[in-house]
């Protein structure tokens, strides 16, 4: 029988990744001779992929770019962006405790981000994180990726977890939404990278701590989410 699951997003989740993200596309901004993003400003461009973070950093700063110059850049950016990891990045304070606890309670846990499924794994092996999930799954593991439903479904299948004892943990609108179009609950962490304050993206509950992620809070969420299931 497959097992409950808690499914985590990476990026300003899991792991606070935004000093290295930002020293990457700092060192694209400089190649274009543009000016710099500071750390406040990077947090409302993570979310989609790199990709985009690429174009919205460069929207923002006066140069839209073509396609082609976009993916020359991106090409500069995954490089230096995989040659310094694990960088600066680290998991977020309790997050460990948190996983740990859901195990014990027979919890698998996964993860699903919209960075690539390659750096993915790389970050949480340099971290020596990466054994704790039963799968890792990113923007270009399955044919689609968030919001479509289907990558948080096909992470909880690849995980042998029961989409009915399922909850999503993530940081932003992507997050929330890939959730609701899956019918699963969503727990959003208000210290990720977001536009707009999590709470107006109506997830099932808003946490400041992973203290607060506990396995009582999980069963609440899924027995309003799916009652025949309890
Ligand atoms: O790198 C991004 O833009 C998104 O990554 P996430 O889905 O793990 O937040
Ligand atoms: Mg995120």
């Amino acid at each position: 029988m497959a097992d409950p699951i808690i499914v985590f997003d990476l990026d300003g989740t899991l792991v606070e990744t935004a000093p290295d993200l930002l020293e990457s596309l700092n060192h694209c901004l400089r190649h274009l001779n543009l000016d710099v993003v500071d750390p406040a400003e990077i947090r409302r461009y993570v979310g989609f992929g790199g990709r985009i973070m690429i174009e919205r950093a460069c929207v923002a700063h006066g140069h839209p770019l073509k396609q082609d110059e976009l993916e020359t850049v991106y090409q500069i950016f995954l490089e230096h962006y995989e040659g310094n990891m694990p960088g600066k990045s680290e998991p977020f304070p309790g997050v460990l405790d948190a996983i740990k606890a859901f195990h014990e309670a027979g919890y698998k846990t996964a993860v699903c981000t919209n960075k690539l499924e390659g750096l993915s794994r790389r970050l949480l092996e340099g971290l020596g994180i990466d054994h704790l999930f039963s799968a890792i799954c990113g923007a270009d593991t399955f044919a689609q990726r968030k919001p479509h439903p289907s990558h948080l479904f096909g992470t909880i299948e690849m995980a042998g977890g029961d989409p009915e004892r399922c909850v999503m943990v993530g940081d932003s609108r992507t997050d929330i939404d890939t959730a609701k179009n899956a019918g699963i609950p969503v727990v959003a962490v208000d210290f990720g990278y977001t536009d707009q304050p999590v709470h107006m993206y109506e997830p099932s509950k808003v946490i400041s701590h992973f203290d607060e992620l506990t396995v009582e809070l999980a069963e609440r969420l899924i027995q309003s989410a799916f009652p025949q299931t309890a």
